[in-house]
């Protein structure tokens, strides 16, 4: 099987116009199952950008996505969500009343399968489901070690919980594709150690393919397969890690952005 029958995510010449800005131009990559990318370069070069492309904040200009095959242009972001992409944001979207595990639940909830009739009317299959739904809750918070803190109030939690709450909240939409926006931010070297590990185990234990925007360099030279640059909106280099430490333009762009 070639890589584009078996890939998860294919972008093909995607772009997006600001008024006269180009903020994303000719953007391509191609990331199969459980596989790890990084996507770096500085300051307002266009990461999140794409990620809003990738996630239907935006519509493209130019260019296609492709989840699992299927074209993905002009869908809303809950219809991205329910084919399988999923994203945490720079700053933490948690329902900061609910407990741990009721933040997981909602995130669940939309892939429930009862009928209203049977959740107002409280039928056994309402119960039957909502046990489940638990359950799984409850493991979710296990894989990113929260499985002591399901009672806890979301915002009572300290900073590094919280971003692994984002994270467990992802893994309850069922998504294929994990789109992380700078995880290890604000984080100690404990809590991004941690982080690292959780990111390993969401990839070997759910097949999850994952693109990360991650400004902690030594973090994705030591996680990511491939690692995609891009400065201006351009993407400027493409390789592993060690090609992409070694490569004179993505030195002198990030040296060049330090100088000014
Ligand atoms: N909605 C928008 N309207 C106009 N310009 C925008 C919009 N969103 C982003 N831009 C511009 O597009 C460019 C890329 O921004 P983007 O936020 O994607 O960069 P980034 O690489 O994520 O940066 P950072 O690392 O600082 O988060 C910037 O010049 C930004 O000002």
């Amino acid at each position: 099987m070639n890589k584009a029958e078996q890939s998860v995510l294919k972008v093909a010449h995607l772009g997006i116009a600001f008024g006269g800005l180009k903020a994303v131009n000719d953007f391509n990559i191609e990331i199969g199952k459980s596989e790890l990318y990084g996507l770096i370069g500085p300051n307002g070069a266009g990461k999140t950008t794409v990620f809003n492309l990738l996630t239907g904040v935006y519509e493209p200009t130019e260019g296609a996505i492709f989840l699992n095959g299927e074209k993905m242009n002009g869908k809303k972001t809950h219809q991205m969500v329910q084919a399988g992409i999923a994203r945490t944001f720079q700053n933490i979207r948690l329902f900061k009343k609910m407990t741990a595990l009721e933040n997981v639940k909602v995130a669940m909830n939309m892939s429930m399968k009862y009928s209203l009739g049977s959740a107002i009317f409280r039928l056994p299959s309402y119960w039957k489901e909502e046990s489940e739904v638990n359950i799984k809750a409850k493991e979710l918070l296990e894989v990113v070690n929260l499985g002591d803190k399901a009672d806890f109030i979301a915002e009572n939690l300290p900073y590094g919980q919280q971003r692994r709450l984002e994270i467990a909240r992802a893994l309850a939409t069922g998504m294929k594709l994990l789109l992380l926006d700078e995880p290890a931010a604000g984080m100690n070297p404990t809590e991004t150690a941690e982080l690292l590990d959780i990111i390993n185990v969401i990839r070997t234990k759910f097949n999850i393919s994952v693109l990360l925007i991650e400004h902690d360099m030594s973090l994705v030279m030591k996680i990511c397969e491939k690692i995609q640059v891009i400065d201006y909106g351009v993407t400027i280099a493409f390789g592993t890690p060690a090609e992409i430490a070694n490569n004179p333009k993505v030195i002198e762009a990030y040296l060049g952005k330090e100088d000014e």
